[in-house]
């Protein structure tokens, strides 16, 4: 069984639209819409767990999933942090071997995306598409630049992160147990010890996230 956790219970306060930013229309459909679409038409996927706020199920519910025929779709409620709706995404799959963890603020993924995704958690039990990064990285502190980082061993971390589910589901507990906060689901299965796998993204596979992202390709 493979799952597809698609988090979509943020507020979008850097976008600041005054609602949730993956119910903003691109080309006439809304971003989690573009989103769902790929994983609904992977016949790799098995299921699709989108996580969203409390307050907004119904809504998705109605607008999103049954509008749009996503029959793969399960709806759960996710938590106040990104980590907390992934942890909520993750004990309500469907026995899952394999999971796929994905931004509903990245609607460019491809099909390639997907099928790496899920080889290559087979293959090495945690990966996430990246790209190498095309800008200098400083490290700064109070204003001033404090060590620039050798750009040939650095990457841009998207999603989708796929895993085995065993795995992950083991490094969201440690990281409960254990206070560990992370900005994605990689650094907790590296906080146990294992490699991740670092495989193709495209500089495509933006996440919408301020207002001008709106207008990109
Ligand atoms: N408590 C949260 C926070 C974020 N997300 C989801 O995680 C993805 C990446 O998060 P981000 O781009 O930061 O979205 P927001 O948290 O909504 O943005 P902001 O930080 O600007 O409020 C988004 O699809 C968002 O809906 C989530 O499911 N639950
Ligand atoms: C998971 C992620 O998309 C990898 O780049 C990113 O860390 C999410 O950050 P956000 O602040 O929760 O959008």
């Amino acid at each position: 069984m493979i799952s597809a956790i698609i988090v979509a219970a943020g507020k979008g306060k850097r976008m600041g639209l005054g609602f949730n930013k993956l119910l903003a229309k691109i080309d006439g459909k809304e971003i989690i819409v573009l989103t769902l679409e790929k994983f609904q038409n992977s016949n790799l996927i098995d299921e699709i767990i989108l996580v969203v706020s409390e307050d907004e199920l119904d809504y998705f519910r109605e607008n999103i999933v049954n509008k749009n025929g996503f029959d793969k779709c399960r709806l759960v409620i996710g938590g106040k942090e990104r980590q907390n709706s992934v942890y909520s995404g993750l004990k309500n799959t469907s026995n899952a071997d394999i999971v796929l963890i994905h931004d509903g603020a990245r609607p460019y993924i491809d099909e390639g995306m997907i099928n790496r995704s899920i080889e290559a958690a087979r293959e090495y039990g945690a990966a996430t598409v990246a790209v190498p990064v095309v800008d200098t990285i400083k490290v700064v502190e109070n204003g001033f630049s404090v060590e620039t980082l050798e750009r040939s061993k650095l990457y841009s971390v998207q999603t989708p992160q796929s895993f085995k589910y065993d795995l992950i589901l083991k490094a969201h507990q440690f990281a409960m147990e254990n206070n560990i906060v992370a900005t994605d689901d990689t650094m907790l299965v590296e906080k146990l010890g294992y490699m991740v796998r670092i495989i193709e993204g495209s500089y495509a596979n933006i996440k919408i996230t301020t207002i001008n992202d709106l207008n990109k390709r």
